[in-house]
């Protein structure tokens, strides 16, 4: 194995093979135990009807009973977050009804991204690139989770987990602005066996993973932007030998994105002078 790569694996906890059952109980069990120990009363998270959110929105459900069986009044709240009208919205919908839970909020993050697209013009005179604007979107969305979070004294879920972690795939403090990782450690075929074993639909646990950030490429693949296959960064992440170049490519994007993966960088910090 390569040396980078067995630094990762024991950094993200994965491991090569899971027990789905095992896997459910104990994540449902962390989040209700840790919501019990911060004193909240229930979790917000965005359902977008991509797998990870399906996933970390069925075990925050499961938490929210788990809770209530406890005697907390705690509540799941989901939230639909769409730009406009998303071209997918019957997968988001699919999602929903698998997941079943306590409340469904509906917020159209559209005209707050105009807001600042006007604003934005007004200060800079052009327009905000597509791409920035994506990552603007993914704020919006984390701004949104925190205000109802902090209408119901919730905590927000986070959808990351290892093979989304290694490759800093996500908008800093965007989707990855959150209080708790239910999906940690796992792999992405392993999020997948996980919803396959809960019986969801196979439409959405074989979805392929779009970042969906883009209104000129809506549903852009992640696997496009990355040049990598999730089945690459899988089989990384399980200890297994991958393709050189592929490798390579990965261990780039783990190392460019090191500053996403801990808290801002200070005058006490010194990981970023290696690598
Ligand atoms: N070395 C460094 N040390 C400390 N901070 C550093 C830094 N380099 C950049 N930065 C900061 O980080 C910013 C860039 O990071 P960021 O804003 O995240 O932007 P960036 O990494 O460029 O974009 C986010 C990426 O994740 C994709 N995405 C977004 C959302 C969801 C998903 C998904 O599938 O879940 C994927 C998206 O398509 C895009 O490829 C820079 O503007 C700068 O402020
Ligand atoms: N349209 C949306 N509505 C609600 N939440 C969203 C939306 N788009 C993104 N999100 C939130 O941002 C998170 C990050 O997106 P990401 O694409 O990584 O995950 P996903 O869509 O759940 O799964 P996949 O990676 O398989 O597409 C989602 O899990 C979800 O919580
Ligand atoms: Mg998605």
């Amino acid at each position: 194995m390569r040396e980078l790569q067995k630094v990762i694996i024991e950094e993200l906890g994965v491991k090569p093979h899971i027990d789905p059952t095992h896997e459910i109980d104990r994540r449902v069990e962390f989040l209700a135990d840790y919501a019990s120990n911060a004193g909240v009363e229930g979790f917000v998270l965005g359902i977008s009807g991509g797998v990870d959110s399906t996933l970390a929105g069925y075990l925050a459900q499961q938490a929210a009973e788990t809770l209530r069986n406890r005697g907390t009044d705690a509540r799941f709240h989901a939230m639909r977050l769409p730009h406009g009208v998303q071209h997918d919205e019957d997968d988001a919908q699919l999602a929903l009804d698998f997941i079943s839970p306590d409340q469904v909020h509906t917020f159209n993050i559209e005209k707050s991204v105009t807001g600042v697209d006007v604003a934005y013009r007004e200060a800079f005179g052009n327009r905000l690139a597509d791409y920035h604007r994506g990552n603007v979107k993914a704020r919006l969305r984390m701004t949104v989770q925190y205000a109802v979070a902090g209408e119901n004294n919730a905590l927000v879920i986070g959808t990351d987990h290892a093979a989304e972690s290694v490759t800093g795939f996500f908008t800093k403090f965007g989707d990855g602005g959150a209080d708790i990782l239910p999906n940690f450690t796992l792999n992405k075929r392993q999020v997948r066996q996980i919803l396959q074993h809960l019986g969801v639909d196979e439409h959405i646990w074989s979805k392929a993973p779009t970042a969906d950030l883009l209104d000129d490429t809506p549903g852009q693949l992640d696997e496009t932007e990355l040049g990598i296959t999730y089945d690459e960064i899988d089989d990384y992440l399980e200890g297994q030998h991958i393709d050189d170049d592929a490798a390579a490519r990965l261990e780039r994007h783990y190392l460019s994105t090191r500053h996403k993966r801990t808290v801002p960088v200070s005058l006490l910090d010194d990981w970023w002078k290696t690598g």
